[in-house]
């Protein structure tokens, strides 16, 4: 029952133990991984089984959560929780004037120094006293398609989220990806029309993760590109798949991690704009997290005619990655809520910053 998942994960976080809740997109089922004792192990190779936590900024290291114990649970939605309620924040203008004038740098960039595109975000702070339980309850009764977690490691500190984006999930190894960027608010009822500014920033990202993934994925495969909808935004997504050549998740990750999405281009270019410019660190925010190297059982049974019915097990090795987006840090009672948007030459400041005050309610809606 989720009651005992939820008891369980409130034991760890009383005894200052790992764990981390999450539920998968469009699925019921809540997973609980729990180590049981609080080392911080980190991601050498990619090679071990466990639930990581990648920060942004690739020189930092990456968490593994050992799984020592897994538990499940059915999500039952809760009665107690109402649609959410639509909101006004009252806005920081010291905050808005720091980032509209880092959109005007990075156009200038864009314009004068080979940048063709750079993701600029900022930390805003609220103060709370709902606990991270009920704070991941509602993000898991608010965004059922979004990929939910609630994350602690005594050493690392307590992270929630609701992302859509997928960094990549492979299946033995048949690997899947997206290209996910553009935003657009939902008017309800309306289907969003969209701009050359979206539909190029977007298809810088597809392009990116076609030539990152060309020389090492076989049968490449490139949906359509489609609106999806995330909570109360409209984002363009395109479909991403193959096979790889060979299993070697460092690589991949390495040649994927940090996309245009939530970096830039050229990669290198973008990335020190971004760690010389925002005047924060972005920490576990636009990294990556999820289930590395999960065995997957499948049993098969064939039953020929009369003869003896033959059961036999396939072990499947799974690794699901999201980025972390839509995300935000409890530190001290208060909700540190991360959020950015992809800027090119097109881009308007005004709206780049409203950009930004339209994905902070996705975490808002339920802190507040
Ligand atoms: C950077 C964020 O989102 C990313 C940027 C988007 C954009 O620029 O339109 C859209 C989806 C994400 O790839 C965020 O949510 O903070």
């Amino acid at each position: 029952m989720l009651h005992d998942l939820f008891y369980k994960a409130k034991n760890h976080f009383k005894t200052s133990k790992p764990f981390v809740l999450y539920r998968k997109p469009s699925e019921s089922t809540v997973n609980g991984v729990f180590q049981k004792d609080d080392v911080l192990h980190y991601v050498e190779d990619f090679s071990k089984t466990g639930f990581i936590f990648a920060p942004f900024n690739t020189d930092d290291r990456i968490v593994l959560l050992q799984s020592d114990e897994k538990h499940e649970a059915e999500y039952i939605a809760s009665e107690s929780i109402k649609d959410l309620a639509s909101l006004s924040v009252v806005q920081d203008d010291a905050q808005k004037e720091f980032h509209i004038n880092l959109v005007h740098k990075a156009i200038e960039a864009i314009e004068n120094a080979g940048v063709k595109k750079v993701v600029l975000s900022r930390k805003l702070e609220v103060g709370t006293r709902k606990s991270a339980f009920t704070l991941f309850d509602a993000l898991l009764a608010s965004y059922s398609n979004a990929f939910c977690y609630l994350w602690y490691h005594p050493k690392v500190g307590l992270w929630l989220g609701a992302t859509p984006e997928i960094l990549l999930r492979t299946e033995n190894k048949q690997l899947k990806t997206m290209s996910l960027a553009g935003t657009k608010k939902v008017e309800e009822g309306k289907a969003p029309v969209w701009g050359t500014k979206e539909l190029e920033e977007q298809k810088l990202v597809t392009d990116y993760i076609v030539a990152a993934l060309e020389s090492s994925v076989d049968n490449l495969t490139i949906s359509e590109t489609e609106s999806v909808r995330a909570g109360s935004l409209w984002h363009l997504r395109t479909s991403v798949s193959g096979r790889l050549a060979t299993y070697n998740l460092k690589e991949i990750i390495a040649a994927l991690h940090p996309t245009p999405a939530v970096c830039g281009l050229p990669k290198a270019q973008a990335k020190a704009f971004i760690l010389e410019n925002e005047n924060y660190a972005r920490e576990y925010y636009t990294g990556f997290l999820g289930e590395l190297n999960f065995k997957e059982e499948n049993f098969r049974s064939s039953n020929r005619r009369n003869r003896e019915n033959q059961a036999y097990k396939t072990v499947k090795n799974t690794t699901s990655l999201y980025v972390n987006l839509r995300c935000m840090q409890l530190k001290d009672k208060k909700a540190l809520v991360y959020v950015g948007g992809g800027i090119t030459h097109e881009s308007d400041p005004e709206k780049e910053w409203e950009e930004t005050v339209a994905k902070s309610n996705t975490m808002l809606k339920v802190v507040l």
